[in-house]
C-alpha cells in the first residue's frame, strides 16, 4: 500500500485547484530550475540545483539522467540516496491528481538503487537499497531492497545478488574495448 494522503475537493476537478498543493509562485520557481536542469549534461550541479534551489533531499553523488522530471510541485517530498541512478526520462510523482480529490505521498529512493529509463514513480512508495527498478516500468508499490521489478505495474523479476545479469558487471575493460565499435 502506498504511504499517501488524500485531500477532497469540491466543485471542480482536482487539477483545476493545484495551488492549494503549492502556491503558484513556488510551482514557477520549481518549474524553471528543474525545466532548466532536465537538459544539463552536469550530473554534479544538476543534483545541487535540484538539492539547493527546489528542496530535493538529494544526495550530491546521486546520478540523474536527462529529461528525468521530478514532481514541479512537491519536489520536496522527493528523497534519493547516495549513488542512485535515475535514468532518462524518469517521472517521478509525489502529488496526483484525481476526479475528486489529490493525493500527495513522498518518494523514498535508497543508496545504490537503478531507476531504468521511461519508468514512473508513483507517490508515497519506498524503493530499499540497492533495487532495481526495469526500463518503462509503473512502481505501484514498495519495492524490497535487493529486489529487481519491472514491468506495468512493477513486479518482481529478480533478485539482485548475482541471479541476474545486471548484478554481474563483469570484469573492467580497457579504454580501446570500450571505444571500439
Ligand atoms: C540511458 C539511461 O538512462 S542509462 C541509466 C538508466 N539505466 C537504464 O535505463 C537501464 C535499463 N535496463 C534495464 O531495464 C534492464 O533490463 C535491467 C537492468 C532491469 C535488467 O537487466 P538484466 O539483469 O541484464 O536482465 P535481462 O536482460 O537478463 O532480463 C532478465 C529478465 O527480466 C526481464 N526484463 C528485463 N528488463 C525488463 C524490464 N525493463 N521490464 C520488464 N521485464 C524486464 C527480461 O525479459 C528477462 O525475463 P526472462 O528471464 O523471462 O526472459
Ligand atoms: O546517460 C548518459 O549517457 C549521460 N548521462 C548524463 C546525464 O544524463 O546528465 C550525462 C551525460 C551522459
Amino acid at each position: 500500500m502506498r504511504r499517501t494522503t488524500t485531500y477532497p475537493v469540491n466543485g471542480h476537478n482536482a487539477m483545476a485547484s493545484w495551488r492549494r498543493v503549492a502556491p503558484f509562485w513556488r510551482v514557477a520557481w520549481n518549474f524553471f530550475w528543474i525545466e532548466l536542469s532536465r537538459f544539463l549534461p552536469f550530473l554534479r550541479l544538476k543534483s545541487w540545483l535540484l538539492r539547493h534551489l527546489v528542496g530535493m533531499d538529494v544526495a550530491p553523488t546521486a546520478s540523474i539522467g536527462v529529461m528525468a522530471m521530478p514532481d514541479i510541485l512537491r519536489p520536496d517530498l522527493i528523497h534519493i540516496g547516495p549513488e542512485s541512478i535515475i535514468g532518462y526520462n524518469v517521472t517521478i510523482l509525489t502529488h496526483e491528481f484525481l476526479p475528486r480529490a489529490y493525493r500527495l505521498g513522498a518518494v523514498e529512493i535508497g543508496a545504490w538503487v537503478l531507476i531504468g529509463a521511461n519508468a514512473t514513480i508513483l507517490p508515497g512508495v519506498r524503493i530499499g537499497d540497492g533495487a532495481i527498478v526495469g526500463a518503462g516500468a509503473v512502481v505501484t508499490r514498495d519495492v524490497p531492497a535487493g529486489t529487481m521489478v519491472g514491468g506495468v505495474p512493477a513486479r518482481v523479476i529478480g533478485r539482485v545478488d548475482g541471479d541476474t545479469r545486471a548484478s554481474r558487471p563483469g570484469p573492467p575493460l580497457s579504454l580501446e574495448q570500450e571505444t571500439a565499435p
